[in-house]
């Protein structure tokens, strides 16, 4: 049951203790500990192999046959969502969305769920008649339609064009105020990060590096000094010199 305290939540969503994971000889994450609050919004950044996608899968029970031990703790009701939309090709739209829910509300449910991502309309389509940008808010729908209480992002928006890109980033900040998910995106992008997350993580040597808590007025924009701090903070800690040519 979530407790609040003078207004912050105090309940955990995710409680990841003494997690170790290594492929073979390779030690990814060891003695790593991660609280994640009920709500929050948390971006996870770190250079390429320094283990988000390894984090995310430990935390989605995705883990395949990579070695490990720790506690993890999430909400059974939990989604992923990754770069590819990942769509069964011979169903159509709205069968994908509502595939694994029950109930007799499973279909108004889907539909609500693709009005939400702005693909009404779209219920009977293929998923190959779609743009790339559409099938990843078909991923969305179908993520978000069983309300869960945990969403976990792996580079969700990687894939996809810059002006696409900042069209999800809209919708899904007013996704998150609408249904609260605690949400944990793994992301290249120090800008996606900063523009999303309540507080940002940086993954460095199988720890966190950097913990930012971002405290910015919306609409969020690079014209903010703040934004520009923050993102220099974060560029510095992934060892990126942006005066450098
Ligand atoms: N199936 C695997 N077998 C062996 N090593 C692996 C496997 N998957 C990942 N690794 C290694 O584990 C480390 C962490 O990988 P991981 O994919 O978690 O990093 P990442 O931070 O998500 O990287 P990227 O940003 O490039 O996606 C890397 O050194 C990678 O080479």
């Amino acid at each position: 049951m979530a407790t609040h305290a003078g207004g912050l939540t105090t309940s955990r969503a995710v409680r990841v203790h003494s997690l170790a994971r290594g492929f073979g000889d390779r030690v990814v994450l060891d003695g790593f500990d991660l609280e994640i609050g009920t709500g929050e919004f948390v971006a996870l950044l770190g250079r390429s192999g320094s283990g988000k996608s390894t984090l995310l899968r430990a935390l989605a029970g995705l883990d395949g046959d990579v070695t490990g031990s720790g506690l993890v703790d999430v909400p059974e009701n939990s989604s992923v969502v990754f770069q590819d939309a990942r769509l069964l090709p011979w169903q159509r739209v709205l069968d994908n969305v509502v595939l694994g829910l029950r109930g007799p509300d499973a279909i108004e449910r889907g539909r609500a769920a693709l009005a939400e991502v702005g693909l009404a309309g779209r219920e009977r389509a293929w998923p190959n008649e779609l743009s790339g940008g559409e099938q990843q808010r078909v991923a969305l729908a179908r993520a978000l339609v069983s309300e869960p209480e945990l969403l976990l992002a792996d580079e969700p928006f990687g894939a996809l064009d810059a002006l696409t890109r900042l069209r999800m980033h809209a919708l899904l900040r007013v996704l998150h105020a609408r249904h609260r998910p605690t949400v944990l995106l793994v992301t290249h992008d120090v800008d996606e990060a900063i523009t999303l997350a309540d507080r940002v993580l940086l993954l460095d040597s199988g720890r966190i590096a950097v913990d930012l808590a971002i405290d910015l007025p919306a609409p969020r924009s690079y014209r903010q000094p703040q934004f520009l701090a923050y993102r220099e903070t974060l560029l510095r800690a992934l060892g990126v010199d942006e005066t450098e040519g």
